[in-house]
């Protein structure tokens, strides 16, 4: 997350971090969303490379033990059967991490509410990026959970001339635009936007320019959940 600041801990009790295993170690490199007990939902772009995969509940700082942990390790993973890795703007980039046991609710590890099929959210809508992604474009990673705030950019504005143009789909939702953004290492995480006086996950962290995570008139740009509600059910039941 480039701006924004350091979140309360446990404030967003949904977000996990995506870990893979190199030698005897874990290493983040994906924010998820907490969506049953069992079930994760990251971008698919996180799982497209087969990896001893841990997902972290209940996390604030990455790099430190703090005691309100829960460390899971993932079953199966259902990336969406349309996703081209070699096509990322033509969307589908979700994927669902079966979780080998259940998670523990409790303060610190919550379940996300997530979209009816099909909601849009209007221009402006109140947002929040969250994640432990770099904090400057070829930055570092954060240790501790970042939040910025990210006003949804409506689609007919991020499509464009000047914005996203045709890289942006319907089924995606664009945020920011300004000097505020995702980063590497935010992927799969939650858009966490404030509906009816909720947090609710509208959007997977997808991508960004390569021109630069904050790159003016480029927004962060998100899977839109509520165009996958049929397919999640469809798997996890
Ligand atoms: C793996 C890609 C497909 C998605 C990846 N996503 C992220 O980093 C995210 F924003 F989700 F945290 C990304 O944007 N990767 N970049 C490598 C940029 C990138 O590849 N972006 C991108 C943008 C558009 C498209 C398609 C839709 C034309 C594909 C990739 C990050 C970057 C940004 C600035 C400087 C250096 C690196």
């Amino acid at each position: 997350v480039v701006g924004g600041n350091v979140a309360n801990p446990n404030s967003w009790p949904w977000q996990i971090s995506l870990q893979y295993k190199s030698g005897s170690n874990f290493y983040h490199t994906c924010g998820g969303t907490l969506v049953k007990r069992g079930w994760v939902m990251t971008a698919a772009h996180c799982v497209d490379r087969s990896m001893t995969w841990r997902v972290v509940l209940g996390d604030h700082d990455i790099n430190n033990h703090e005691g309100k942990e829960q460390y899971m390790s993932v079953s199966r993973v259902y990336i969406h059967p349309n996703w081209n890795s070699n096509n990322v703007a033509g969307g589908y980039d979700i994927a669902l991490l079966r979780l080998s046991t259940d998670a523990v609710l409790n303060n610190y590890v919550q379940l996300a509410y997530l979209p009816p099929s099909g909601q849009v959210l209007p221009h402006n809508n109140n947002c929040y990026i969250t994640g432990w992604g770099r904090t400057q474009t070829g930055g570092s990673l954060s240790a501790q959970l970042k939040q910025a705030y990210l006003p949804v950019v409506d689609h007919n504005t991020c499509s464009s001339y000047g914005w996203w143009g045709s890289t942006v789909k319907t089924t995606m939702v664009c945020a920011g635009g300004g000097s505020e953004s995702g980063c590497q290492g935010d992927s799969g995480g939650p858009l966490n936007c404030s509906v009816n006086g909720q947090w609710v996950v509208h959007g997977v962290t997808s991508f960004v320019s390569s021109a630069g995570c904050n790159t003016y008139k480029r927004p962060t740009v998100f899977t839109r959940v509520s165009a996958y509600i049929s397919w999640m059910n469809s798997i996890m039941g």
